[in-house]
């Protein structure tokens, strides 16, 4: 089996747990990214044969599309008001359940999404598993004005920390700026370890210009982690409040 064949089996294990926590009636966020879709693809399938009567909001106009298509009912946040339960991929899950998302660009509408829910269960495959946050580059979506001078101000805020890097724009194929679904654009920070992700998530929010990072902490209750010969394991935190 090649690791690519691994990496989605085992997404699809954890895509598959999770559409059984899924209970008639649920008000439901659906995450973005490559382990979202399977989720949307299979919950999908339940919906049309159990007729679940779930109403959905989506963190990214990508997966909207994806979950209407599929004859799921999409809502504005706004218009459900609360979630009972979202489901969404992360790019790092650490031992405290902290996550790096927004590999697909999508962390900020996530974490509205996810904040705005009783519970955020995240799916993924082992790779994602690590003890310190900060292999994975860190996303962070900042306006498009004077978004040089943000840069700088997020390097000033690295270097305070030690963490030295200087954030890299985020660029499609045809080298134009990727924009969000907000139209804002993406710095990433490749810094391979970071030390006490709190602070970092602190100094970042302070800047102005910075609309929101990837970083995702004291958010997810549970993750839910899919091996390639469809098994599951179930993280918790028994401390969250
Ligand atoms: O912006 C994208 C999201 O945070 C994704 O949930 C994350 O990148 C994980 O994606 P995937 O399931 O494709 O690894």
């Amino acid at each position: 089996m090649t690791d690519a064949t691994a990496t989605d089996l085992s997404k699809d294990a954890a895509a598959t747990a999770a559409v059984a926590l899924v209970e008639p009636g649920m008000r439901l966020g659906l995450g973005t990214g490559s382990t979202a879709v399977i989720f949307v693809r299979r919950l999908a399938q339940r919906a049309a044969a159990e007729g679940l009567a779930l109403r959905c909001a989506a963190t990214s106009k990508a997966t909207a599309q994806l979950a209407a298509s599929l004859g799921l009912r999409v809502e504005e946040l706004d218009d459900i008001g609360w979630l009972d339960l979202t489901i969404d991929g992360a790019d790092e899950v650490d031992p405290d359940l902290n996550l790096i998302k927004g590999g697909g660009a999508a962390h900020l509408r996530e974490k509205i999404v996810a904040m705005a829910s009783d519970r955020m269960v995240v799916i993924a495959d082992q790779g994602k598993v690590v003890d310190r946050l900060g292999q994975f580059h860190l996303p962070v979506e900042v306006i498009p004005f004077g978004w040089q001078t943000t840069r700088k101000l997020i390097t000033r805020a690295l270097d305070a920390l030690d963490l030295g890097q200087r954030p890299v724009l985020l660029r499609q194929r045809d080298n134009k700026p990727l924009l969000t679904d907000e139209g804002n654009l993406i710095l990433d920070l490749a810094l391979e370890a970071i030390p006490d992700p709190q602070a970092l998530a602190d100094r970042l929010s302070r800047i102005a210009g910075v609309v929101e990072h990837g970083l995702f902490l004291n958010i997810c209750h549970v993750a839910i982690i899919g091996r390639p010969d469809g098994s599951v394991v179930e993280l918790q935190r028994e401390d969250f409040e």
